[in-house]
């Protein structure tokens, strides 16, 4: 019976390890994530950092090592609902608004107590975009749209792939707030980074890939 108790992390890595046509992308890795606790993947331009999100939201299989959730083996059906991936994709319907992208999203996952899409699109700066098909906006614009999705979604852990890539000075910023008020309320945030992330609330855990 595996042990499911007040101690077990949210998210645990044991040995987790990866290959291509017999070469090491990366691993053997062990790292352990708990409520309000932040993880940067810190590395080079094909260091593996995308294909071991893309292993954590099981997109790819793992050949070596084991994944937990909450103390036992991870699987999508375990997680579901407290998880949220904000990838190099955005997973956005580009005929949708952004408002309507958002009702689709809380239609799917729920939302937290007292956000509202309004509230959302207002806090990622897109107001005045917000009934504009999101074929049309910009790559930052579509970003902040995908942002916006993590204040409405109730999930415990925030996966987040390059989340600063196409966003300027304030949208950087405003991802760094949205991972410090993330945090402070006892959620988790798994972030790929090339070095860009300045956190403020406390030493992030950190764990570096090697191309
Ligand atoms: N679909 C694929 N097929 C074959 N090899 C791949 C594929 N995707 C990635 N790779 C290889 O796996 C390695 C890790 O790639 P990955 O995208 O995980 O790196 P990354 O750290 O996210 O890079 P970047 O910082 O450029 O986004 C690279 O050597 C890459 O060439």
């Amino acid at each position: 019976m595996p042990a499911m108790t007040s101690h077990s992390p949210l998210l645990e890595a044991r040995a987790l390890a990866f290959h291509r046509q017999d070469d090491a992308v990366f691993g053997p890795l062990d790292f352990r994530l708990d409520a309000g606790e932040l993880m940067l993947i810190e590395g080079d331009n094909g260091s593996g950092k995308t294909t071991l999100m893309r292993i954590l939201t099981g997109l790819l299989r793992a050949e070596e090592g084991e994944l937990r959730w909450r103390g036992e083996p991870l699987t999508w059906d375990r997680c579901s609902g407290e998880v949220v991936f904000l990838g190099h994709q955005l997973g956005l319907k580009a005929e949708l608004s952004a408002r309507e992208n958002l009702a689709f999203t809380i239609g799917l996952h729920g939302h937290r107590n007292q956000s509202g899409i309004e509230g959302a699109l207002t806090q990622v700066g897109l107001i005045g975009y917000e009934d504009e098909p999101v074929r049309k906006l910009s790559a930052g614009q579509k970003k902040r749209v995908a942002l916006a999705r993590l204040l409405l979604i109730p999930a415990a852990l925030w996966l987040l792939d390059e989340p600063y890539a196409n966003l300027d000075r304030s949208g950087i910023q405003l991802v760094d707030a949205l991972l410090e008020a993330h945090i402070a309320h006892g959620g988790a945030a798994l972030v790929t980074s090339h070095g860009a992330v300045q956190f403020h609330g406390g030493e992030p855990q950190r764990i570096r890939l090697h191309a």
